[in-house]
């Protein structure tokens, strides 16, 4: 069985553990999900240059624990002290470490800045889990599903006013995805179940894609004349995750990366 099969699976059980603990009724009361108006991912990533959707992870099956001690509203801060566009933050116990309470807890402490539930959604009562923990996008894993699932799942997050980045992997992957739908796409350079990663596959997969679909590469990224040419490619976000969490100070490491990437840039002009 591959690693996405293994996560999905737990995740079932999860999701039905949990359904039988918090009713969605419950979940529907929780003040995030009756207060507070979800903001726009879609809207963070049409700045000009380069978008910076910075992770918050504490630890991931190919690379163990990351970051320890792990201090989640922390690294969130200093994130958005240094310019985020949105933070993605992992939410799946099992086999990354993450919990909905770290993405509530940073909710607490960043207001406007864009959260990102980053787990393995199956079932639209993740959803409703997400809204009520303040996050105000999730990530749909294409691979993880199919067609039908996917298309319904988009549905009913756009529905709570979340916004979705729809991961695929592969070029067969697209055949899944309704372009009417679905206005950003993540490209994961890191197969899931070697876990070797490729920045070429996000940018071949990309020439399939429409022009007015907000693109993101996603994994692996640390060099600052790879995002350099993400950019020159037409690529408007990345995702970075162990990079910063390897950091001290984690907002500081991207405000390097992305000087570095500026310097570059200038220099090639
Ligand atoms: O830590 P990295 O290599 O910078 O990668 C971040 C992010 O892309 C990665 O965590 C990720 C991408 N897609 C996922 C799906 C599930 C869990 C994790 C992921």
């Amino acid at each position: 069985m591959s690693i996405l099969d293994q996560i999905i699976d737990d995740t079932r059980e999860l999701v039905a553990t949990r359904k039988k603990e918090t009713p969605v009724q419950e979940l529907e009361q929780r003040p995030f999900y009756t207060d507070r108006e979800p903001l726009s991912l879609v809207e963070a990533l049409k700045s000009r240059g380069m978008s910076f959707i910075c992770e918050v992870k504490k630890a991931s099956p190919s690379k163990g624990v990351i970051r320890e001690p792990f201090r989640p509203a922390q690294i969130a801060q200093s994130y958005v002290k240094h310019g985020a566009n949105a933070i993605s933050v992992l939410t799946e116990p099992n086999h990354f470490q993450g919990s909905l309470q770290n993405l509530a807890w940073i909710r607490a402490h960043v207001e406007d800045v864009p959260l990102m539930r980053k787990d393995f959604i199956i079932d639209p009562y993740q959803l409703v889990e997400a809204r009520a923990v303040g996050a105000d996008a999730v990530l749909l894993i294409a691979t993880a599903l199919d067609a039908r699932q996917l298309r319904h799942l988009h549905q009913a997050a756009t529905d709570l006013g979340l916004d979705c980045l729809v991961e695929v992997y592969a070029l067969d992957d697209l055949d899944k995805i309704d372009f009417d739908q679905v206005s950003i796409l993540g490209v994961n350079n890191r197969d899931l179940n070697t876990f070797e990663v490729d920045v070429d596959n996000s940018l071949r997969i990309f020439e399939h894609v429409p022009r007015n679909v907000g693109r993101v590469s996603e994994s692996g990224l640390s060099d600052p004349a790879t995002l350099v040419r993400l950019r020159q490619n037409g690529v408007n976000g990345v995702l970075i995750g162990e990079h910063f969490m390897r950091a001290e100070d984690p907002g500081q490491a991207l405000d390097d990366l992305r000087n570095e990437a500026k310097e570059i840039a200038m220099q090639q002009a």
